[in-house]
């Protein structure tokens, strides 16, 4: 197993420096909600966000994919993606990073899957947008994936609509979908949640197996320190719309140095234990 040492001496993929921002709700005044965010997630990593509702992971996840909501303003610091700098992209060069070389998954599959069209029809259409090949291979690569993440019978399956998927098979063809552009970097913003327990252990559980089979790099998003435990190897904590800590994943959990860092470890053992 790759240690944390290991894993910080790769060059980060992606890196996060003074990272601030907030909402414009009246003109030219901006309510700051992100201060100063830096971290890094290096090559290979499972990097996870972590910290209580409201503490800006998502919105920090959104400022990477260039996905932030139309009021939220920049007003410091730069975002690198393998050096590059995505703060200063226009929307069409975003547009090609977040199609073949980072990937998001969201809380909440069913919702982001469009009623209408079959799940193949979409897990295809982002294939041949992506990756520019025929009909016919975004068909079999489709299948492939929908195999990778363990959809059973997945030769019928692709020919169902969302509302005939359950909350963790459509958080599987949403990863599926996630993968098929080939993401160097796949973003997990709370996979889980809202999931039953065992689903959401066997949801993790593939997320693992990927990661190891790919060597991708993944960077989790969630509340839950447990969810932290079983995936990740580096952990950033995040309170009110900035970091507190960054640590190994045992550091985090076993010797936390921030106080806020050791009330939320200490709160997941009363969930454990209860
Ligand atoms: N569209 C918006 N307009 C105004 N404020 C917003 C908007 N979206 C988020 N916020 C505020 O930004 C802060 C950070 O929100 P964010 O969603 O990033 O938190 P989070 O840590 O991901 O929490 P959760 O797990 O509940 O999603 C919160 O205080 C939230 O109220």
């Amino acid at each position: 197993m790759t240690t944390s040492d290991d894993i910080t001496a790769q060059p980060p993929v992606l890196d996060v420096q003074d990272f601030g921002g907030g909402f414009e709700n009246q003109p030219g005044h901006v309510d700051p909600v992100l201060h100063g965010v830096t971290f890094s997630v290096p090559k290979g990593s499972s990097t996870a966000i972590v910290g209580e509702s409201g503490s800006g992971k998502s919105l920090t996840a959104l400022s990477i994919m260039g996905l932030a909501p139309g009021r939220f303003r920049r007003t410091s610091g730069s975002i690198h993606y393998s050096g590059r700098n995505l703060t200063a992209m226009t929307e069409q060069e975003l547009r090609t990073v977040r199609g073949r070389e980072v990937s998001i998954v969201f809380q909440d599959a069913r919702s982001s899957l469009n009623p209408v069209f079959t799940v193949g029809t979409q897990i295809a259409d982002v294939c041949r947008t992506n990756r520019g090949v025929t009909r016919r291979e975004a068909k079999r690569q489709t299948l492939e994936m929908l195999d990778l993440v363990r959809v059973p019978e997945a030769r019928r399956r692709m020919d169902q609509y969302p509302h005939e998927f359950s909350g963790g098979m459509a958080q599987r063809a949403m990863l599926a979908m996630a993968l098929i552009s080939q993401p160097k970097l796949l973003i997990l913003d709370e996979p889980t949640t809202g999931l039953d327990v065992t689903i959401q252990a066997d949801v993790l559980d593939l997320i693992v197996d990927i990661k190891a089979e790919t060597g991708m790099t993944t960077c989790l998003i969630t509340h839950d320190l447990g969810v932290v435990a079983e995936t990740c190897d580096r952990v950033v904590v995040m309170r009110g719309g900035e970091v507190k800590e960054i640590g190994s994943c045992e550091q985090i959990i076993d010797a936390p140095a921030d106080p806020y860092t050791q009330q939320l470890v200490a709160d997941s053992r009363m969930v454990e234990n209860r």
